[in-house]
């Protein structure tokens, strides 16, 4: 049998870059432990039924960090709204994308173009474009009162400048209207999802109630565009794009994710092997971020992906990334640790973790 081959990548970390060897193989498909699917239909139900499911959960969160969830209760007829809304704002010309440009709606989101982001330093730039709007409490249905919180005066508060975005887009009919209930639906969902993750950490459900009312909470739209002319060995390397989003960890706690059937997730198993994280139909991926396996005191793994488009066609993927509350200082959990197993992490808020990863990948993009 050939031998594995191996490369190394760099990856982010809060305390400066960290190396990770990975194999050069095309992904395998996941054995049904590596990425789990689970039925969430108790995440209603008795607290018995919920601890019974949060079991699955934490042993999807120990192993790989990334499983699959059906009967998560968010309407199809919803997300096949949201994606033509998708396709419906990446369709329009570069110039009226770039009216609703993330350096005009600053924290609210916008629109970030083709090749202007990249993840990994040690990889290409990112061959996509993405739109998202950030949490803004006049959308969370919970908040009574959004003005107390628009106006705290926190600087993690910052809405940025949702105006621009609505402006810019309300040409597009339903847009606003679709992006926003769809955004609404997965925060809600992510919610009671960190109940559960709660429960799988023996903690009582409502531990992070507290730290999850006005939460970061990014609902983004991805486009992936397709290659015409493919040539597997050395596509697009000459314009310096290559990956559609390279080699990375999620920053916050969980995020929420669907894509459509094209393929090209593929996710780093515990053996630095790469896993095919197959799209699989009605289902969303979820995944463990950074902060959630640093308060978890690593328990939960926050696992490294990219995603690459082979393909002629373009691929669509529309993410939720929930953390919490961006000024709660929040510690590693009391049952993370024990004598032999100290708490590896400082206590730290959501948002300043947030912070100090962007700064730091940012400073590694200008040193490249
Ligand atoms: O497009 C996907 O399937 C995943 C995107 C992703 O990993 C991200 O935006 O963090
Ligand atoms: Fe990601």
């Amino acid at each position: 049998m050939a031998q594995t081959k191996y490369t190394q990548i760099e990856l982010l970390s809060a305390k400066g870059p960290v190396y990770r060897r990975v194999s050069t193989a095309p992904p395998r498909t996941p054995t049904e432990d590596e990425i789990p699917i689970i039925d969430l239909s108790p995440i209603d139900g008795t607290l018995e039924m919920q601890k019974e499911l949060a079991s699955r959960i934490r042993a999807a969160a120990k192993n790989t960090g990334f499983f699959y969830i059906t009967n998560h209760g968010i309407p199809e007829e919803l997300i096949q709204k949201a994606l033509a809304q998708a396709k419906a704002f990446f369709g329009q010309s570069e110039e009226e994308k770039q009216r609703v440009s993330n350096r005009e709606a600053g924290r609210a989101g916008g629109f970030q173009g083709v090749g202007s982001t990249q993840v990994n330093k040690t990889e290409t730039r990112d061959h996509k474009e993405t739109f998202s709007i950030r949490y803004n409490p006049v959308n969370d249905p919970t908040i009574s009162d959004p003005q107390s919180l628009l106006l705290s005066g926190n600087p993690n508060n910052a809405y940025g400048k949702p105006d621009v975005i609505w402006k810019g887009t309300s040409h597009l009919q339903g847009f606003r209207e679709v992006t926003i209930e769809f955004w609404q639906k997965r925060l809600e969902l992510a919610r009671k999802m960190v109940r559960l993750f709660a429960l799988a950490l023996d903690l009582p459900r409502d531990h992070f109630d507290s730290v999850i009312t006005h939460p970061g909470a990014d609902g983004v739209y991805i486009h992936y565009p397709g290659t015409p002319d493919i040539d597997t060995t050395n596509r697009n390397k000459d314009k310096g794009i290559d990956v559609g989003i390279g080699s990375h960890t999620d920053i916050q706690c969980v995020t929420l994710l669907w894509q459509d059937m094209s393929g090209g997730l593929q996710v780093l198993s515990a053996d630095d092997e790469w896993l095919d994280a197959r799209p699989i139909e009605g289902t969303l991926v979820v995944n463990i971020g950074d902060f959630l396996q640093r308060l978890s005191n690593n328990t939960f793994k926050s696992t490294v992906h990219r995603v690459y488009n082979r393909k002629s066609t373009s691929r669509y993927a529309m993410p939720f990334f929930l953390g919490f509350n961006p000024e709660s200082v929040c510690e590693v959990v009391p049952t993370c640790i024990d004598q032999e197993h100290p708490a590896l992490y400082e206590p730290i808020s959501c948002g300043e973790w947030h912070h100090r990863r962007l700064a730091l990948a940012e400073k590694n993009a200008a040193a490249a």
